[in-house]
């Protein structure tokens, strides 16, 4: 008899989601968390680094609408208690309350797999009938660059949970988390100076969303070092100094490496499974790890797309899946997260945002499709309105020779919410003559898809 029908290892988002869906549809399970329920997302990411952000924007906007009062500088300490209480000052008893209430089992302490539908926690083995799933997500991937392991540098568990405001910052990494910290502390105070290895940050995105965030960063006094590589860490004055490729190099009370993320799947057994640990597991759409048909996985921890609400929707897959039975279901079905390979939203909580969707065009050029690339300011009547000087780009990827849209990125102030019309289009293979009759409420930034449309020639 086995201990429950369904074990998730991992209760970040992903995990929740995918022991949530399992219970609902009647299974036993359990949700095994070796330190917060909630994971990276809640405590060390995603919410606490949008709280940090978002006083900033609000003050920003605020100041390119003439007739709104509006103070000098942030209140720091008002910021980080309101950060706090968006991680419940780190305490998850809210959520382990939600997981119970869900019908969950919470398990307290770290999984490790060591048999068949077999996990073992701080010596305890528990065995599942049915599947075990692994939520275990990512972990900071470290350079190795001389000086660094001698000198206490701060990752983004550090740069999101910071309780003061620290004096000089300097953020190694240009991608996402690296321009999101510098500008979240460089607009509460600190001296910040980012060092990227490319011409721009960003270099996943678009060129011209690197280079709006690149002068949206330099606008708020942030020392952005582009075309240098780190060569070594030291300590100068009590400061931690990063050498540079040029020669030169920058210092700061704080060093937050932001070079990426790997795998979590050190010390979880996976070796006994053919798998090595630091990799990505395999896994095919429905979240079934390659070659062992008990075992799933969802989330950062199978490098698809390392963003919560994209692990949350493979999450979802894999507990219908598992509930369904489902072995190989068609595309596009409740089981199966295929909109991973066409379809990923994410926004870049910057000022100017960037918020993007499926494929860029070098993605799509490599792809090999016939596309037609449409660029164009968004300088429409409801930008204008929404702020003085809106300066912001918008880029639109059409498949020639199905009329569909494969690709949009907005990149501007408050543009976040215009990505989910792109989503929808590009998931529901909306032709751009369909499209054309989805008209965009007069005075808003939405009318920038009118515009697009009638470049495209419409
Ligand atoms: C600074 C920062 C900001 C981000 N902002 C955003 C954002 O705005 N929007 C967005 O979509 N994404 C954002 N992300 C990415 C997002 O945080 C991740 O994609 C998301 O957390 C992945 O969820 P997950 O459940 O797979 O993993 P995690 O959230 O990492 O959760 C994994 C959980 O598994 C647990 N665990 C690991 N190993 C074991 C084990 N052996 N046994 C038991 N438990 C284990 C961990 O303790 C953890 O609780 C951000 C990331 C960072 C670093
Ligand atoms: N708003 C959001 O949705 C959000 C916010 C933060 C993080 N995330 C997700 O978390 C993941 C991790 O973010 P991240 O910023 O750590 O990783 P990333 O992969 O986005 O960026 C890492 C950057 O570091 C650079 N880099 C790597 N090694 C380097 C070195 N030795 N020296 C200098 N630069 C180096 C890379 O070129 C890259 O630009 C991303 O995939 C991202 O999607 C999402």
């Amino acid at each position: 008899m086995s201990d429950f029908d369904v074990i998730v290892i991992g209760g970040g988002p992903v995990g929740e989601n995918a022991a949530a869906r399992t219970a609902a549809g009647g299974l036993k399970t359990a949700l095994v968390e070796a330190e917060r329920v909630g994971g990276e997302c809640s405590y060390w990411a995603c919410m606490p680094s949008k709280a940090l952000l978002r006083p900033g924007h609000a003050l920003a906007a605020a100041r390119r609408v003439p007739g709104v009062p509006v103070g000098e500088r942030l209140d720091p300490a008002a910021v980080l208690k309101r950060r706090n209480g968006f991680t419940s000052d780190w305490d998850d008893s809210g959520q382990v309350g939600w997981a119970e209430g869900a019908g969950l089992e919470v398990v307290r302490g770290r999984g490790r797999l060591v048999g068949e539908r077999q996990v073992e926690v701080d010596g305890r083995v528990l065995t599942a009938s049915r599947a075990v799933v692994v939520c275990t997500g990512s972990v900071p991937r470290i350079p190795k660059l001389p000086g660094l392991a001698d000198v206490s540098y701060w990752t983004s568990r550090e740069a999101t949970s910071a309780q003061e405001v620290p004096t000089s910052l300097v953020v190694l990494g240009g991608g996402v988390v690296g321009v999101e910290m510098a500008q979240a502390w460089a607009r509460l105070g600190s001296a910040v100076t980012l060092v990227v290895s490319g011409a721009r940050p960003l270099p996943k995105f678009e060129d011209f969303a690197g280079d709006l965030v690149l002068d949206g960063l330099r606008e708020d006094g942030v020392t952005v070092r582009t075309g240098v590589k780190a060569t070594g860490v030291s300590t100068v004055d009590g400061d931690i100094a990063l050498a540079l490729s040029d020669g030169t190099s920058v210092a700061g009370a704080h060093l937050l490496v932001a070079t990426g993320r790997q795998p979590a799947t050190f010390d979880l057994g996976v070796e006994g499974f053919g798998f090595t640990a630091g990799d990505a597991l395999p896994v095919d759409d429905t979240g079934r790890v390659d070659g062992v048909d008990w075992l799933y996985a969802a989330g950062d921890v199978t490098g698809r797309a390392l963003l919560t609400h994209q692990g949350k929707y493979a999450a979802r897959a894999v507990g219908t899946a598992i509930v369904t039975g489902a072995t190989d279901p068609e595309p596009w079905t409740a089981p199966v997260a295929t909109a991973d390979h066409t379809a990923v939203p994410q926004v870049v909580f910057t000022d100017p945002e960037v918020a993007s969707v499926g494929w860029t065009e070098a993605q799509a050029r490599e792809a090999g499709l016939d596309i037609r690339v449409v660029d164009l300011d968004i300088a429409v009547a409801g930008s204008s309105l929404h702020a003085d000087g809106y300066r912001g780009k918008a880029r639109m990827i059409v498949d020639e020779r199905r009329r569909t849209l494969v690709g949009v990125t907005f990149a501007g102030p408050d543009t976040a919410e215009l990505v989910h019309a792109a989503t929808i289009a590009i998931v529901g293979e909306v032709t751009v003559d369909r499209l054309w009759h989805a008209v965009p409420a007069y005075p808003t930034i939405s009318e920038v898809w009118l515009r697009l449309l009638e470049a495209y020639g419409l």
